[in-house]
């Protein structure tokens, strides 16, 4: 069947009341460029922000009417609540209270529905948990390439590996990799065609909003827009039961990753670091920023720390190993653990087989293993324990 054009959708919006009962959507200048990719439809509908949460039912409404015309096989409308003079959102002020740590990870009960769920939750109020989701983690870094997704993968699957049901969720909207990861494709099955199954792979549940819009499809969202999405995975996705939702971050400490650690739920936070000094420079801003946000960091994890010779087995800590760890120590943090550099981590990785997954006795997979159980004892309010070093005895041919 070919699919619809823009001005198809176009033509359908122009039969849509905006809120206000009385213009179309279109004519009122609500709708922003339609994409059209397979049968896909993406746009954003440009709202008032203080009536952003009411109109809801509203934006499911315009969806619903897309999904109408023939040819669409899928649609995503997110609101845009634009501020003016301030593209990324307003970012509000801290939380007051940190969440509460609770002595165990245990799969939290559902919990009721806001008192007033139409209206936006105000500044500085506790963001709702997701019902039937324990924890929520996110995995971090300062800058991006550190290898923060690879570690957020390995991380959820070692998670898994403890007895947890695990989900990963890919908030890094502007360079999504967990499709890439986790070797998945394709889109999304939705319940009543609003909820979202997610994808699973490796026994983890998964979404991403690489598998809503095409690979390489130019993605200058507005801020936002991109909220707007987050919130659709967080809270559009059928992710319960879970034990621990894992979110990857997307890299930087600017004002997008503030109000997305300030979105989501969390009960903590991981930040990935290579041992660089300028890394740990750009790690220091990340822990300020979950500090602004009241998130508690969990720990440092010290990517890439080392690096084992395939041919002799003798170690070279070529970024001066131990950055991490020393940082970690001065400003009090856990440090969680160190991953080597290894060939076998980035092809596994790349290949959509996480080391993990596909070589759970291995050593590679010892090391995600110890990070999950020191990020466990975290979760609990305990002191994690050093995570042990790595060793190797010989040399391994093929690692
Ligand atoms: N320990 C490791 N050893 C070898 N290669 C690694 C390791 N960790 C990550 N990589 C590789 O480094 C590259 C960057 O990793 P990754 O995509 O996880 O980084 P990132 O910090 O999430 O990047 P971005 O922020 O740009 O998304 C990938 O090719 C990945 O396979």
């Amino acid at each position: 069947m070919p699919q619809p054009s823009p001005e198809t959708i176009l033509a359908r919006l122009r039969s849509v009341a905006g809120p206000d009962g009385r213009s179309d959507i279109v004519s009122l200048g609500m709708v922003s460029d339609v994409i059209v990719r397979d049968g896909r439809v993406m746009f954003s509908l440009t709202v008032d922000a203080a009536r952003a949460h009411a109109l809801e039912a509203f934006r499911r409404s315009v969806e619903d009417a897309v999904k109408s015309v023939e040819g669409v096989t899928g649609a995503l409308v997110v609101l845009t609540a634009e501020r003016r003079g301030n593209p990324m959102g307003e970012v509000p002020p801290a939380r007051p209270t940190p969440p509460a740590a609770s002595p165990a990870v245990r799969p939290a009960p559902p919990r009721a529905a806001p008192a007033q769920p139409a209206e936006r939750p105000a500044a500085g109020a506790p963001r709702p948990g997701i019902p039937g989701v324990g924890r929520i983690i996110a995995v971090a870094s300062g800058k991006g390439g550190v290898g923060k997704s690879t570690t957020a993968a390995n991380l959820a699957l070692a998670l898994q590996a403890e007895g947890l049901s695990v989900g990963l969720l890919d908030a890094d909207v502007y360079g999504p990799s967990v499709p890439r990861l986790l070797g998945l494709s394709g889109r999304p099955e939705t319940t009543d065609g609003r909820i979202m199954i997610p994808m699973r792979a490796h026994g983890l549940k998964a979404m991403s909003i690489g598998f809503l819009v095409e690979e390489n499809t130019a993605m200058i969202w507005r801020g936002p827009m991109v909220m707007s999405a987050l919130t659709q995975m967080l809270r559009e996705v059928d992710w319960a039961p879970l034990d621990i939702l894992v979110v990857d971050m997307p890299p930087g400490t600017g004002d997008a990753q503030l109000t997305m650690a300030q979105q989501v739920p969390l009960a903590g936070a991981v930040v990935v670091s290579t041992p660089q000094d300028l890394s740990l420079i750009d790690a220091r801003r990340a822990l300020a920023m979950f500090r602004r946000v009241d998130v508690p960091v969990l720990g440092i994890v010290e990517n890439m720390s080392y690096f084992i010779a395939p041919d002799t087995g003798r170690r070279y800590d070529i970024f001066g190993h131990g950055g991490a760890r020393e940082e970690a120590e001065r400003l009090g943090l856990a440090f969680l653990g160190e991953v080597p550099l290894e060939m076998a981590i980035r092809e596994t990785s790349d290949a959509g087989r996480p080391v993990v997954a596909t070589d759970p006795d291995g050593p590679h997979a010892a090391a995600y293993r110890a990070i999950a159980k020191n990020v466990l004892a975290a979760l609990s309010g305990a002191r994690p324990k050093p995570a042990p070093r790595i060793v190797f005895e010989e040399a391994q041919p093929g690692r």
